[in-house]
């Protein structure tokens, strides 16, 4: 068993159980789990609950009883919760796992400072080796054909809350770092009624919900006469779960910073 100690934050919800089960296989220290105040999750056990083996872990609404004696905290939760799990971090000198979506860019600006503050952070919209490996094809080929028009579809079970996904925005910034730009200055998430023609070069995001897909991703280059379609297809969220406890044990010897996933796979050397 590793000697890094996780704390599971959002424990009650689809990834809480999913990081749960991931740690059991990988061998990794369940130390503590918590969810919100009021949530069905609160006092059941956290193997139990995820569908493994009974861990004699309680889910608590505690944080400061959950954190204390932790190293690294797991958190796929809510934006708010997240900013405040990345200060404690920072606080604490903890890791901090952080795969929730759907930040504001003050709120990404705050676990930016936690880190610099003294957390070490991981944070990425998507903890699969999979979309870690695509988003750098996709930075490639944006690259390569600066002509071609570059669309992003994704496609999410009917329960996400956010959108367009974080996994479409961190293709959206691949394609972007290719062409050398700001995704902010040329990203078009939205279209509705008389649009007017495709403002050349500019990054289109397409979002579809429904049913209990895990989670669907395609990065569309099109040309003249040719197109090109680089696609993710998630079927469990083992995948982001398996992602993110490597990365805790990966930022065990790193200090103090905001790492992203390619940083845990090896991905920029
Ligand atoms: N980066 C990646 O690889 C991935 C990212 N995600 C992202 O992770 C996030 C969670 O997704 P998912 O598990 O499907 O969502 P769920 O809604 O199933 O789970 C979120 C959990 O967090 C709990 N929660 C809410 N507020 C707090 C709080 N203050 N403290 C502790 N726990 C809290 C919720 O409780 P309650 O339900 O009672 O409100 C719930 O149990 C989303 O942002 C999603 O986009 C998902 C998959 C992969
Ligand atoms: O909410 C989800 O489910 C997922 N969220 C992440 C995202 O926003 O990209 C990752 C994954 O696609 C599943």
């Amino acid at each position: 068993m590793s000697d890094v100690k996780i704390a599971v934050a959002g424990a009650g919800g689809r990834m809480g159980a999913a990081v749960i089960r991931a740690a059991q296989i990988a061998g990794a220290s369940v130390h503590s789990a918590f969810d919100r105040h009021g949530s069905a999750a609160i006092g059941k056990d956290a193997g139990t609950l995820a569908g493994t083996d009974a861990l004699g872990v309680a889910v608590v609404d505690d944080i400061a009883t959950a954190l204390a004696g932790a190293d690294a905290i797991i958190d796929f939760t809510v934006p708010s919760a997240s900013v405040m799990l990345a200060r404690h971090a920072a606080e604490h000198g903890l890791i901090h796992i952080c795969g929730t979506t759907g930040f504001t860019p003050g709120e990404s600006d705050e676990i930016a400072a936690a880190a610099r503050a003294g957390a070490r952070i991981v944070k990425s919209g998507n903890f699969s080796l999979g979309v870690n490996l695509l988003a750098g094809l996709v930075r490639q080929a944006a690259k390569a054909l600066p002509g071609f028009d570059i669309e992003i579809l994704e496609m999410h079970h009917n329960r996400k809350v956010d959108a367009p996904s974080g996994t479409a925005l961190l293709l959206g910034q691949a394609a972007a770092e290719g062409r050398a730009v700001a995704l902010d200055d040329v990203s078009v998430r939205v279209r509705d009624g008389h649009t007017g023609p495709r403002e050349p070069g500019t990054i289109g995001f397409a979002t579809l919900r429904g049913g209990t897909v895990v989670g669907e991703h395609s990065v569309i280059l099109a040309g003249d006469r040719e197109m090109i379609t680089l696609s993710h297809r998630a079927d469990d969220r083992a995948i982001f779960a398996n992602g993110a406890v490597r990365a805790a044990l990966w930022a065990a010897d790193k200090p103090a910073g905001l790492y992203d996933m390619a940083d845990v796979l090896g991905l920029k050397d």
